[in-house]
């Protein structure tokens, strides 16, 4: 389903027109155009290591969307849809929803958000997601955050967390620990033998996480010129 786009392009006093491949798929009625031009920052990391706190400070200071594909999930049960007491059940166990739901979702999230830098948190959380979305999307994230922590300290912020989420009990937290060690690591690895992983220290406080995080985000010339 690609197609081509006529781009005029100014180079140096001639104007000239450049073929430029397209990806455009089809998201239930909508047409989505061109996702594979957009900026993508993926966050990682265990249940409770930060992930959602230190996207709200990214958003705030550097401008991209939050996407969390644990809210998008939460807010399709709420919504009443057809897929919403698969997904219940499935978040209950700390099981991975199939690929196919959670990237219609984000997809659509992304095409509503009218921007194009995103961080998406939460998501590739095993190995089916990560290969479907890039079939899918053509999107190949610039690169990984991994939020580095102990169990034993996400356990004790989850518990917590206070959110009302049926997830956060004891026995679903120690599933989801098993899901992450097994299924979304292996993920993380495989970004890292690409060279696209940050690895941060998200056991400090969150004041120090963030200057961590800054740092990455944080073009090299602006660092050298500060
Ligand atoms: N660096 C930190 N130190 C202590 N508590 C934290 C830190 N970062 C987040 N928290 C708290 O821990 C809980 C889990 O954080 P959250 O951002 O929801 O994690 P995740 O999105 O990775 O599941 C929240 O209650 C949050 O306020
Ligand atoms: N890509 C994803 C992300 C979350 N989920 C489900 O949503 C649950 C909560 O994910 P979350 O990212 O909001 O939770 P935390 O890891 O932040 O605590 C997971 O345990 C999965 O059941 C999923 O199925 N697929």
């Amino acid at each position: 389903m690609g197609t081509v786009v006529e781009t005029p392009v100014k180079e140096a006093d001639a104007t000239v027109t450049v073929k430029k491949p397209t990806v455009v798929f089809v998201l239930g009625k909508h047409f989505v155009l061109a996702l594979s031009s957009v900026f993508v920052v993926i966050l990682s990391g265990g249940p409770g290591s930060g992930k959602g706190t230190q996207c709200a400070n990214i958003v705030e200071h550097f401008g991209y969307t939050h996407l969390s594909a644990g809210d998008l999930l939460r807010a399709e049960i709420k919504s009443g849809s057809e897929n919403g007491t698969m997904i219940q059940n499935m978040i209950k166990e700390g099981k991975i929803v199939p690929s196919e739901v959670t990237i219609k979702l984000l997809q659509k999230a992304m095409e509503e958000s009218g921007n194009d830098k995103f961080l998406i948190d939460g998501f590739p959380r095993n190995e089916e997601n990560r290969a479907a979305f890039e079939a899918v999307t053509k999107i190949e994230p610039e690169f990984v955050l991994f939020f580095d922590c102990s169990e034993e300290e996400m356990e004790r912020r989850i518990l917590n967390r206070n959110q009302g989420r049926e997830d956060d009990n004891v026995e679903t937290i120690r599933k989801r620990f098993k899901v992450f060690l097994e299924s979304s690591l292996p993920v993380v690895q495989y970004y890292e033998a690409k060279g696209k992983v940050r690895k941060i220290d998200a056991a400090k406080p969150v004041a120090e996480v963030f200057d961590a995080v800054k740092a990455v985000f944080t073009p090299k010339d602006e660092k050298a010129a500060a």
